[in-house]
């Protein structure tokens, strides 16, 4: 079985088109022995699909991920590529050529991200709700400031924060919650892309297990799409359409979840597959399927499913 990344996985799911085209993206750390961390990816993430990026720490899943949001700090250097976004309304947007304000207006906007530590980032001298506030102003100065609230009320509500929390400072939240606020923003301007970068490895099983749940919901329901990193490729296998294997800043397989898991074709990808113990046993579907015991009908999560200890 050839062990090539064949150029018909690499494409995005036929039938919905790309909204986003990474081609032959390479990323050098310039240090004094230089490192390249990404080398030659190329992949289309498809319209409301969830692309897993897995592969072992180090392999340059972070550093991929803030390369094509433009995020990378020296000595990061994108030393070859393109990223493309094909926005909704048909127009293809070079991202590594968007000067500054393009570039910020594009962020949150289009392409918005959510990374491990993102509930550290809230400022926490202001409350949940001006900081939200803040970003819908930025990008939509003419919007009116009841129009803003409902807003922010609505993106609260949708990742299972109750909206009275926009009066909160981040102090009084819980992880878990800060976390929710922090998806809540990156969801606000209804982006079409949305990175994710381990969101959820901060928090307790329970609560990390709430909130996937919930973001696979809100992809369905408002369809964006998703490149989803994490270090748990049984977790990938649920939640993802296609799997993007990283191994030494190269992608050495992409595929269906489903065919990554009966019949990778890279040794690597066999090999990681066979360090999850779990993975040999019953594959648990809960999180797209609800099949599990204390799983909320009405598909909601609750804040009080948050089992951290308020401060
Ligand atoms: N600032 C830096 N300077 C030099 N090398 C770096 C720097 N940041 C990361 N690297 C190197 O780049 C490579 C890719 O790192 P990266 O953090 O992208 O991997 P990762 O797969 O996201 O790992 P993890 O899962 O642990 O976050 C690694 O070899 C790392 O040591």
């Amino acid at each position: 079985m050839s062990t090539a990344l064949s150029v018909e996985n690499a494409a995005g799911p036929k039938n919905r088109g790309p909204v986003l085209t990474v081609t032959d993206l390479s990323v050098v750390y310039e240090t004094e022995h230089p490192v390249p961390a990404v080398k030659n990816a190329s992949f289309e993430l498809g319209r409301g699909e969830i692309l897993g990026l897995a592969g072992e720490s180090g392999c340059g899943k972070t550093t991929l991920a803030y390369a094509i949001n433009r995020l990378h700090q020296p000595p990061a250097r994108i030393s070859s590529g393109q990223v493309t976004f094909h926005d909704r309304d048909g127009q293809d947007i070079d991202l590594l050529a968007l000067e500054d304000e393009a570039l910020r207006r594009f962020r949150w906007s289009k392409l918005s991200m959510v990374f491990q530590g993102a509930m550290n980032a809230l400022n926490p001298v202001r409350t949940i709700g001006n900081q939200l506030d803040d970003t819908l102003r930025a990008h939509n100065p003419t919007l009116r400031k009841a129009a803003r609230q409902d807003r922010c009320a609505e993106v609260l509500t949708l990742v299972g924060v109750d909206p009275k929390r926009l009066r909160s400072y981040p102090h009084e939240l819980s992880g878990g919650m800060r976390q929710r606020v922090m998806i809540a923003m990156a969801m606000l301007l209804e982006p079409q892309v949305m990175i994710m970068d381990e969101p959820t490895t901060a928090l307790d099983v329970v609560v990390q297990r709430d909130i996937l749940r919930e973001i696979v919901r809100l992809k369905e329901e408002l369809n964006f799409a998703v490149i989803f990193i994490t270090h748990d490729l049984p977790l990938l296998l649920e939640i993802s359409d296609r799997i993007a294997v990283m191994l030494r800043g190269e992608i050495v397989e992409l595929d269906t979840a489903e065919a990554l898991y009966r019949s990778a074709a890279h040794p690597y990808t066999r090999k990681l597959l066979a360090s999850f113990p779990s993975l040999s046993g019953g594959r648990g579907a809960f999180i797209r399927s609800g099949d599990d015991a204390d799983f909320d009908r009405d598909n909601s999560f609750r804040e009080d499913h948050d089992f951290e200890e308020q401060p």
